[in-house]
């Protein structure tokens, strides 16, 4: 019978059906390497012509030889290994879902045995299925006779049966180093291992933990109920918890009350040092522990020492919810968090991120060649002193500059507006605008498309383009440009034969598009304040040319305007 076919179908009768298994499927004993090595070239023709394996014997042949190239020193690297023994959350926020996420993110392979199945969200626990022991055995089986794992982490493990089983498994497979979190109560205040399980967790686990990473709860429940609510207190539990047999303690303090650092009590049985971190204000807390237990794990698995992999993981989970704070998944209490750091970016238009932040539209100062030629600078030299005197956003807009020189001078200008945190734009020039790595490009009308220079920048590059109608406007958004560049409103020397559009159109534009827009052509400072009055919730600002670079001084100009710009229009600051 085909191995693949065996696995599947007990898999699904043991978490579906309601697990009563008669007779435990084959399983594929502990291969020696001697056994490997007879089996290898006999087997080939249990493979199918694709290469895929379609029995055990072919896997074994597989498994022998990767062992055996990795025994040539074929090249091959050995990949530091966590497995995490846990429970599943539906919700992802927390257990397996969270281990696999923590350690892919710190660089590391995380291996998974199940178990229990939790029906789970932000709201709470609605259902646990417990995974049947000899199937938990039977997963430890698999990975630890085949991988090799250097760190195992354990979550929620729900009966003194699991946990017996996996010391069996650890006394047969040992590996590197045991992190033991022992999960009990979800922060929800659902049951995720009775009381039951609290003496095989002191008694059987914790003597083999290199480390042990309750929260306040969970270490008051390992300490028979004593109660923990000061720093003095974890003080006081890690000592004790330590004298049940690991080699280090992490008391966390996530949900110590009325203390505004997120403090955690570390013992390696001689020191203790108390973990301090800003607590991040959030509802995105489900699966702090979880994760950080992961990344102690990870840093063990990489080989770093006990303290510096706590710090490591204590800044990461801080990290991560500071970045996460404001994402929101679930109607629930407590939200989960990303481990990635990619998905707290305002989504719009096709699922396409935010990549400008509109109010960088505020001030928005667009170079000419002529003009810097006119008054003798150099375009770095004009954009330092723009942003200087308040300029949000730089855009270059060289005409008739040689490539070269253009490229060069876009260089520096990157580093000037970078270094001042202001982002840096390139007209038309996409060739430019990749070259130098600019923030983004503006295009008009009549230059490339905004669809194909996305294309060409990919979705992290702002692009701007100019609308002179709605139907442009709305065009705009569904290629999926950033901003709308709207005008002329005032008649301009800066652009011949072009179209002078008013307030009139320029309200017409900004009513027809949901992107933010900028106001542009013969804005001065005569002018800024009835271009802002029109109070248009999405006009974030005006863009000028000669205001700034056709004057003795930018940076007064530029400071000018700004005054003028804010008291119009305070909110759009
Ligand atoms: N708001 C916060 N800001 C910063 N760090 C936090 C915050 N909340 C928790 N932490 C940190 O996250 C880690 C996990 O601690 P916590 O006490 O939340 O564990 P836990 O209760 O086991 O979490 P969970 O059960 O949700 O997985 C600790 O290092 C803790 O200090
Ligand atoms: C499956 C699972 N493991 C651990 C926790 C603790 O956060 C949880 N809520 N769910
Ligand atoms: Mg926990």
């Amino acid at each position: 019978m085909a191995f693949s076919a065996t696995l599947s179908c007990t898999v699904f009768f043991n978490l579906h059906k309601n697990r009563s298994r008669s007779s435990p499927p084959p399983h594929p004993p502990p291969i020696s390497r001697q056994e490997l090595r007879r089996s290898r070239g006999g087997s080939a023709s249990s493979r199918s012509r694709s290469g895929r394996i379609r029995s055990f014997g072919a896997m074994e042949a597989a498994t022998a030889e990767v062992a055996a190239a990795g025994e040539s020193g074929g090249g091959m690297a050995k990949v530091p290994h966590v497995l995490t023994v846990a429970g599943s959350d539906s919700g992802a926020g927390a257990g397996i879902q969270a281990d696999l996420k923590a350690c892919a993110a710190r660089g590391v392979y995380c291996s998974t045995v199940i178990t229990a199945v939790t029906a789970q969200n932000t709201v709470g626990v609605q259902g646990v299925d417990n995974v049947p022991e000899e199937f938990v055995a039977e997963q430890l089986e698999s990975v630890l006779s085949d991988m090799q794992v250097d760190v195992v982490k354990t979550g929620m493990l729900p009966s003194p049966g699991i946990v017996r089983i996996l010391r069996k498994s650890l006394n047969k497979f040992p590996v590197k180093a045991l992190v033991v979190d022992p999960v009990m109560v979800s922060t929800s205040g659902d049951v995720l291992a009775g009381p039951s399980v609290l003496d095989v967790f002191r008694e059987e686990l914790l003597p083999l933990a290199d480390i042990v990473t309750p929260n306040l709860k969970e270490a008051s429940a390992l300490l028979g109920g004593r109660q923990l609510e000061t720093i003095a207190d974890m003080h006081s539990a890690v000592k004790l918890l330590h004298q049940m047999g690991p080699r280090h303690v992490l008391v966390k303090g996530g949900d110590l009350p009325g203390s505004c650092d997120a403090v955690d009590v570390f013992f390696d049985g001689e020191r203790i040092h108390d973990l301090h971190a800003p607590r991040v204000k959030t509802r995105n807390t489900h699966g702090t522990g979880c994760t950080l237990a992961s990344c102690i794990a990870a840093e063990l698995a990489k080989g770093s020492s006990m303290l510096p992999a706590v710090q490591v993981a204590k800044r990461f989970v801080e990290n991560a919810l500071d970045y996460s704070k404001e994402i929101s998944i679930g109607k629930g209490p407590q939200g989960p968090f990303d481990h990635f750091l990619m998905l707290n970016r305002k989504v719009h238009n096709f699922g396409k991120k935010i990549v400008l932040d509109p109010s960088d539209l505020f001030l928005y100062a667009v170079t000419d060649s002529g003009m810097n030629r006119k008054w003798g600078r150099s375009i770095e030299d004009a954009v330092k002193a723009a942003i200087e005197g308040g300029a949000t956003i730089i855009q270059l807009r060289e005409k008739d500059a040689e490539t070269r020189n253009f490229l060069e001078a876009a260089k520096s200008c990157m580093e000037v507006c970078h270094s001042r945190g202001v982002p840096l734009l390139i007209n038309d020039r996409i060739d430019i605008a990749l070259a130098c790595d600019a923030d983004g490009i503006h295009v008009g009308q009549s230059d490339m498309p905004v669809r194909t220079a996305r294309t060409l920048l990919g979705p992290e590059k702002i692009i701007g383009v100019s609308c002179k109608t709605p139907e442009q406007a709305q065009q705009a958004y569904m290629d999926g440009a950033d901003y709308i560049g709207s005008g002329g409103i005032y008649p301009t020397n800066t652009k011949e034969n072009n179209l002078t559009i008013g307030l009139e159109g320029l309200k017409a534009v900004c009513l027809s598009s949901k992107l933010p827009v900028v106001a542009i052509g013969g804005i001065g400072m005569s002018n800024a304040h009835a271009v802002m009055e029109l109070g248009l919730p999405n006009l974030k600002g005006v863009a000028v040319v000669s205001a700034l670079f056709d004057r003795e001084c930018i940076s007064t100009e530029a400071r000018k305007l700004h005054e003028v710009l804010s008291g119009a229009a305070p909110e759009v600051k």
